[in-house]
């Protein structure tokens, strides 16, 4: 890696990744007994090597000022990157130049002695990112402060909690004054009033023109604090644009891959409900006098789709088949975000609308005008029973998935969207008011 010591312009970048390439050895043994070691040794065999390529001529320019997010799918080579950036890892070929201070939040904690005090840690790992002891001594305070440790300062970081631990890492590299954050998934390090702590330094940090640069998961994280993303796939770089359109593209891409799967799923339990009589028991169940024989999701137009934008119709239709007559039923539905939040689970009955008995086929509609629920991807749940709702004729438990599509441009956080105003009144009396912080 080139390191040019200079201090940063704003026409210069701070970080150039140029056509870097990594490579790793992937060392596969196949001898699993003796006998194969043996054998092995007798035809002078060695173990097999492989290699991989989880980067690969990957060129990119980090300015002052920029907020870069960086996303991709497990194994894409997203930390990797941040490695060889920050120098951990030495690229196979290519190079970086880095060119000011880089403060690395990637493995928090990582330079402390255990044996050392976590005030003495402060001096060790404050030294290793190139702060001077005067420099350090001045900043001694807020580094304490900041992490919270109170008199655990004077403790062997050994006896630490491993959020303690990060809490000290996080707080000596922000007080390094960096011109790049570099940010591995630490927003979900230590607990919820530090995380926000954290993200509301780095927020600090960014208006301050601290460039920022975050892998995550967390895709709102990244459109919050990012205004470019990188999607990297395979290795390879997959798109480079604005975050909100990158993160939207992101989305439907692992969206279509995980409907192509549960598609797949329900091809196979058909198959199987097919072949075995018995129905899926864990999604599945009743007494079956009735039974629910399918349910379709349709839209405005009454077209059975799986994806829905905010605010739109959506229209569930329950078609049914009953082998006997069956007095006063209830349908229920219920509809879960994928992440296990109960939404909602209204039901017939309840709503008032009574039906005195069903038999032979018929269909059931349930209709929302306008979809309040917020982006993200839900699974419906339909049901058929009794009249007191006590006993389940056949219940489809959480077996109809659909995403509900982003507004461009809106990311609102929670389960639902509630339509209302805001109002702004820009100067009030006093006396209509009284002050209470
Ligand atoms: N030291 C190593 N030796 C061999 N393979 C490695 C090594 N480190 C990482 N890998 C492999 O390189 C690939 C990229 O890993 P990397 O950690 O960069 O992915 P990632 O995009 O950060 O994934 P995740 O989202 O799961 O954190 C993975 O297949 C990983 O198994």
């Amino acid at each position: 890696m080139k390191i040019i010591p200079q201090s940063p312009t704003y026409d210069q970048p701070l970080i150039e990744v140029v056509n870097v390439s990594k490579r790793f050895r992937l060392q596969r043994e196949y001898q699993r007994s003796f006998q194969d070691l043996f054998i092995r040794l007798w035809k002078r065999q060695r173990s097999e090597v492989e290699y991989f390529w989880p980067l690969r001529d990957i060129s990119l320019q980090i300015y002052p000022g920029d907020s870069i997010g960086i996303l991709g799918q497990n194994g894409s080579g997203k930390s990797t990157l941040l490695k060889v950036i920050t120098g951990v890892l030495p690229p196979t070929s290519g190079y970086v130049c880095t060119n000011g201070r880089i403060a690395s939040l990637l493995e928090l904690g990582a330079g402390f002695h255990p044996d050392l005090t976590g005030r003495e840690n402060v001096f060790l790992n404050g030294s290793i990112y190139g702060m001077d002891r005067a420099t350090i001594r001045r900043k001694l305070d807020q580094i304490i402060e900041f992490a919270e440790l109170g008199d655990f300062i004077d403790t062997p970081v050994k006896h630490y909690s491993s959020g303690m631990y990060v809490r000290l890492g996080f707080s000596v590299a922000i007080h390094t004054s960096p011109d790049v954050l570099i940010i591995d998934e630490v927003l979900t390090v230590g607990d919820q009033i530090f995380q926000q702590k954290c993200l509301q330094r780095i927020y600090e940090m960014k208006a301050a023109g601290v460039a920022i640069v975050l892998v995550s998961h967390n895709l709102e994280d990244i459109r919050r604090l990012c205004d470019r993303a990188i999607w990297l796939q395979n290795g390879l770089v997959r798109a480079d644009g604005p975050a909100n359109d990158i993160v939207d593209d992101y989305l439907a891409y692992t969206n279509e891959l995980y409907y192509a799967r549960r598609r797949a799923e329900q091809a196979a339990t058909t198959t199987k409900t097919q072949e075995d009589p018995t129905p899926s028991e864990q999604r599945r169940w009743g007494t079956h006098q009735a039974e629910i024989i399918r349910v379709e999701l349709c839209n405005e137009q009454g077209k059975a789709v799986d994806q829905f934008q905010q605010g739109a119709t959506l229209c569930v239709r329950i078609y049914y088949k009953c082998h006997e007559r069956i007095l006063r039923p209830t349908f229920g539905l219920a509809i879960y975000r994928q992440d296990g939040t109960h939404v909602n689970g209204p039901n017939s009955v309840d709503e008032g609308y009574h039906i005195e008995a069903i038999e032979d086929y018929g269909m059931m509609e349930y209709r929302i005008d306008s979809l309040p629920l917020n982006p993200g991807r839900y699974e419906l749940t339909v049901a058929i029973y009794n009249r007191n709702s006590t006993i389940a004729i056949d219940h489809h438990h959480r077996m109809y998935p659909f995403e509900v599509l982003q507004p461009r441009g809106r990311a609102e956080e929670g389960v639902v969207h509630i339509p209302a105003t805001w109002r702004h009144v820009s100067s009030i009396e006093p006396a209509l008011t009284t002050e209470i912080l």
